[in-house]
């Protein structure tokens, strides 16, 4: 079977670009019947009000619910991060709905608006580290989403010290934050999910990919007609340049 990418809005593309460089073949999903036909699901960034709505046009969020619940591998980015989370806030009047199933709760634009987007480098955390290459990795913030609380299943893989944030001063939610916890989660495992604040899509590291692909059990025990060609680092530098505006 092949991963599934939900194609609604945002950054899908980048994820099936990414996929490729890997060798695994993504497809686009846009109904709930084509969840059947797929083994994990990427959930991209993009806008999550807007994206929610469209899932809901499509009667999506029974087929999502279950797909999360059979136990099959899923990974939220950002916006799909707050599809994942059990509980946002921030939303706007009226909320929006969620998939739920990681249990946590989410903060939907905790870093600002979209000019206090920003980049910066994260220490790889260890499960991620087997893939290989450098200690960091760059992670790119889209007025993106923070987790404010986890449940004891979930396992924190990466947080972001408050005070690198240039915007710290001007967001409230942010400075409340910071008087109990100088740091903020942005990327976490619980079981079959796999949530990230940031866009590894768009950049030209594929190992936050590759370890996705890994939690597929027929690719990690080798029984998938699905070999990711690439399951080693490649330095960004070795590698050609697929399409602007991958980071390199
Ligand atoms: N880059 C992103 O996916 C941003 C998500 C955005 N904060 C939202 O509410 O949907």
């Amino acid at each position: 079977m092949v991963v599934g990418v939900l194609a609604l809005q945002g950054s899908f593309n980048e994820h099936i670009a990414a996929l490729k460089r890997l060798g695994v073949k993504g497809v686009e999903v846009r109904k709930p019947e084509q969840l059947l036909t797929v083994s994990s699901l990427i959930i991209p960034g993009g806008e999550s009000t807007t994206m929610a709505k469209l899932a809901e046009l499509h009667n999506l969020f029974p087929a999502l619910r279950d797909f999360v619940q059979m136990g099959k591998p899923v990974w939220g980015t950002c916006a799909g991060l707050i599809f994942l989370a059990n509980k946002a806030t921030g939303q706007k009047t009226g909320g929006q709905e969620l998939v739920g199933g990681l249990d946590c709760t989410v903060h939907r634009n905790f870093f600002g608006s979209q000019i206090q987007s920003f980049e910066t480098e994260l220490p790889v955390p260890q499960i991620v580290a087997k893939e290989g290459g450098p200690p960091s990795f760059r992670a790119v913030f889209i007025r993106a989403p923070a987790i404010l609380d986890v449940g004891p299943d979930v396992e924190v893989l990466a947080s972001i010290p408050l005070s690198a944030i240039e915007t710290i001063n001007s967001n409230p939610a942010i400075q409340k934050e910071e008087e109990s916890e100088k740091k903020v989660i942005v990327a976490v495992k619980q079981g079959n999910l796999l949530a990230t604040a940031f866009h590894p899509e768009l950049t030209a590291d594929t190992r936050w990919h590759s370890y996705f692909l890994k939690m597929v059990p027929e690719i990690a025990d080798g029984t998938s007609a699905i070999v990711p060609t690439s399951t080693t680092y490649q330095s960004p530098v070795e590698r050609p340049v697929i399409d602007f505006p991958i980071y390199q």
